[in-house]
């Protein structure tokens, strides 16, 4: 696999046209601008970076690597300096900071070859280092180092210093909350509150209050005055889950609020300004709960502005490695070490997960009270190993596989708690809404 490298060249040499062919596997990609590597930066996945530096060069070159690495801060340098060429002694003091090493032309190619290798091996474990101490700062967010997830967190970042209305659309237990969170921890609004509903778990004649607020005396029972949640995000961030689950009385109330900024308490009778920034969150398509009269169409078009998906587990099972071991040691009590079994990995890997990375996390949960040892294995994690339960053709029947798993944990949970559905809502971590779509998506008779 050929591993891309910067050249910063601002020099007219050209020495680096004629690189052997048999230099293992370097793919050098020349910029003679700051714009054109930052270009390249953007385009190719370079952690080594060489800078040719001419004596007259040696201010603009160091101004260039320092910016540079300010937008990559996993890049490291090489420099490549002209026979004879000393350093200006008020570049010296700060060489140390952005180079690993340099040589001097003309170009001795198998001493480069080996320099290059060791300085990607450190800037591969400079980038895994960043990536474990950003995740540490992602409130508990474990991004994975998978395409799709990469991207997310870039859309994340990017969206996090905005004011905009979001959608986050995605499956349960796919980290809708969690990447909300992230957004407000990045956000301006950072040091507000961070305020969540979740509009499918709130009981119909609770939640115009529960969101609203009320004066005292506004109803039965009202004796005092109540400050909704809109209300408590004032200066924050209000994450509203499972928006498809509001009911089409409430999501005029809250177009309103989105148009005008304004909340009126129930029994109320002066507006009270909210200054909050919106992140909605939904498991259902919006688009066709328009269709089926069930989500007005105004709003959707009012809160779909910027719209992110979550993939869902399956759908980047490359980082079931990572995200399981960060499970593990998040939820392994102090003073123990556990690992996976090579087979527990496989069979993870091999697992459909139609609970995402909830599932994940249960399941880990579940493996740590089970195991024996310090071993974690498939049977711990009590995933049967796929193979016996698919079918013998190589042709697997994606949805069908996921409704039987879904229909077999749906039905142990309603056992388990005696047919009590909320109970069993609540084993999987669902609301009561989202459990009666599961068990109606799945045909299950009660
Ligand atoms: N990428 C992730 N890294 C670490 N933990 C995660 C990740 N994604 C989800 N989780 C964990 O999985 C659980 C579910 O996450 P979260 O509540 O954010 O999902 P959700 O998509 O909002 O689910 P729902 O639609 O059911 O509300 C939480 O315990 C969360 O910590």
């Amino acid at each position: 696999m050929e591993r891309d490298v910067l050249v910063l060249n601002f020099t007219n040499d050209t020495c680096f046209n004629n690189s052997p062919v048999n230099l293992s596997d370097w793919h050098f990609i020349h910029a003679s601008s700051v714009c054109c590597a930052y270009k390249i930066l953007k385009k190719h996945n370079c952690l080594v970076a060489v800078a040719l530096v001419g004596q007259s060069e040696q201010q603009s070159v160091l101004k260039a690597v320092k910016q540079l690495s300010a937008s990559q801060g996993s890049l490291l340098w090489l420099a490549l300096f002209r026979d004879g060429d000393s350093l200006l002694d008020d570049i010296s003091y700060c060489f140390n900071d952005y180079f690993l090493d340099y040589h001097h032309l003309p170009v001795d190619w198998a001493r480069l070859d080996h320099t290059l290798g060791h300085i990607y091996g450190m800037a591969q474990l400079k980038r895994r280092t960043m990536h474990e101490s950003s995740s540490a700062k992602a409130n508990g967010f474990c991004f994975g180092e998978s395409e799709q997830m990469q991207r997310l967190k870039e859309d994340l970042d990017k969206v996090a210093c905005t004011d905009e209305t979001l959608l986050i659309g995605g499956e349960t237990g796919t980290g809708k909350g969690l990447c909300a969170q992230y957004i407000h921890s990045l956000s301006p609004r950072k040091d507000g509150p961070f305020i969540t509903v979740n509009c499918g778990a709130l009981p119909p004649t609770l939640i115009h209050a529960e969101l609203f607020g009320h004066e005292k005396g506004a109803f039965t029972g009202a004796s005092k005055q109540y400050i909704g949640r809109i209300e408590r995000a004032h200066k924050g961030t209000l994450f509203l889950d499972e928006i498809g689950d509001l009911s089409l009385e409430l999501q005029i109330n809250l177009l309103h609020f989105l148009e005008e900024s304004y909340i009126d308490r129930l029994g109320g009778n002066q507006p009270t300004e909210v200054d909050c920034r919106i992140i909605f969150a939904t498991h259902v398509n919006l688009e066709n709960a328009v269709d089926e009269g069930l989500f007005r169409e105004d709003l959707y078009y009012r809160i779909n502005i910027i719209q992110l998906e979550l993939p869902s587990l399956r759908n980047h099972i490359s980082d079931i490695p990572i995200l399981a071991n960060d499970c593990l040691q998040k939820l392994t009590p102090a003073g123990h070490l556990y690992r996976f079994s090579k087979s527990a990995l496989l069979a993870m890997e091999q697992y459909s997960w139609p609970g995402n990375v909830r599932e994940l996390k249960n399941r880990i949960q579940r493996a740590i009270i089970m195991s024996d040892s310090d071993v974690i294995t498939e049977t711990d994690l009590a995933i049967t190993p796929p193979k016996s339960s698919l079918p013998d053709s190589d042709v697997i029947d994606l949805v069908k596989h996921r409704a039987e798993v879904d229909t077999e944990v749906i039905l142990a949970a309603i056992k388990k708690n005696n047919y009590n559905i909320s109970a069993a809502a609540r084993e999987l971590s669902v609301s009561r809404t989202t459990f009666y779509r599961l068990i109606k998506k799945c045909k299950i008779k009660l």
